[in-house]
């Protein structure tokens, strides 16, 4: 028989480590209780739904996020597409249509702080007292300290940590390096002609760090490289949109076409404009050198 699911709410953008906790916190109330633990979470995010001019700023694709937390416990994640329908639902119906009757869910947990429904007009009271009138269970999580003050860990902190190319930090609050997980684009097929062929990726609606060079990791196929990684411009060969392109070392082999996730461990420098190809090569060197120092402490 299949199990009932008690799932936590919320975007999970990011899957950082208060998302990780209330994980753990439900997978415990679920067992309690017989039930499995899963995610209910929305898509698009609403932020691009209510402002969908805002530059690109999801820390995780969905897919990503999805295999995320399911490698962190989830048993089932049931995606809410965040339409008119949802932004404008009361927070009464949300709990009783769309968790109860529609995804049959046995119970819910929520961070304490967690609003929903049209307004924000719910909270986690209404969630417990209305949810456990129609027989869920519900719990609601305390928010948890980030050891630096009062604020929780937040999607919003690893975003602003990126954008001041802090990678050191959004991993703190991610407990794991940040990555980008995307398929390899054909470029202009230079990098070779240089000696740094580099696999080219498009960030689409992930967020854009600091524009810079990277000491990296690389995965592809299950197996993992150091890596030097630019997301920039490239002034020198001409400006374009930003595009994330990685050489992997001690590896040669095509990857066009193929899934691959770069992991950002440290900064190393800002982009800059050389006079020539030339230039460009002997730095990129240079890179690479201080890149494995980094990757090998
Ligand atoms: C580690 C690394 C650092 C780079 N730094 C710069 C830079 O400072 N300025 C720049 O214009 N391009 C930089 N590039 C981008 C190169 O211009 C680019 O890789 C080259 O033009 C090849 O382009 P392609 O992939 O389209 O063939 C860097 C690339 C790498 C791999
Ligand atoms: N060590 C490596 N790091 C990155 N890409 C490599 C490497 N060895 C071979 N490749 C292949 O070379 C391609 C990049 O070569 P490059 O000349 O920079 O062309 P492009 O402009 O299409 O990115 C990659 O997409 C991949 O298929």
């Amino acid at each position: 028989m299949v199990k009932p699911i008690i799932a936590a709410v919320g975007n999970f953008d990011g899957v950082h480590r208060g998302h990780q906790f209330l994980l753990d916190e439900t997978a415990k109330f679920a067992q309690s209780f017989g039930a499995e633990p899963g995610v209910v979470l929305f898509d698009p995010h609403p932020r691009r739904y209510f402002r969908p001019n805002d530059p690109p700023f999801l820390l995780t694709t969905p897919m990503h996020r999805d295999a995320l937390l399911r490698r962190y416990g989830a048993k089932e994640v049931y995606a809410l597409t965040f339409d008119e329908t949802l932004a404008t639902m009361p927070p009464g119906n949300f709990i009783e249509d769309v968790l109860k009757t529609q995804l049959g869910l046995a119970g819910v947990v929520a961070g304490a702080d967690f609003r929903f429904g049209a307004g924000r007009a719910g909270d986690g009271e209404m969630l417990k007292e209305r949810g456990e009138e129609l027989g869920l269970k519900v719990k609601l999580v305390d928010v948890i300290s980030n050891g630096s003050g009062a604020d929780k860990f937040g999607s919003s902190d690893v975003r602003k940590a990126l954008l001041e190319g802090d990678v050191q930090r959004a991993a703190e609050i991610l407990g794991r390096p940040w990555s980008v997980v995307a398929t390899v684009e054909e470029g202009r097929k230079l990098g070779r002609t240089i000696g740094f062929p580099t696999a080219n990726m498009m960030l689409g609606e992930i967020i854009a760090p600091r524009q810079g060079v990277y000491a990296c990791r690389a995965t592809v196929d299950g197996k993992t490289y150091d890596a030097v990684s630019n997301f920039g411009r490239r002034p020198t060969v001409g400006a374009d949109a930003p595009l994330l392109e990685t050489n992997f070392f001690d590896f040669d082999s095509d990857l066009y076409g193929r899934e691959i996730e770069v992991e950002f461990i440290a900064f190393l420098r800002e982009e800059k404009k050389f006079n020539g190809l030339e230039e460009l090569s002997a730095q990129i060197a240079l890179d690479c050198k201080k890149a494995k120092e980094i990757l090998s402490q």
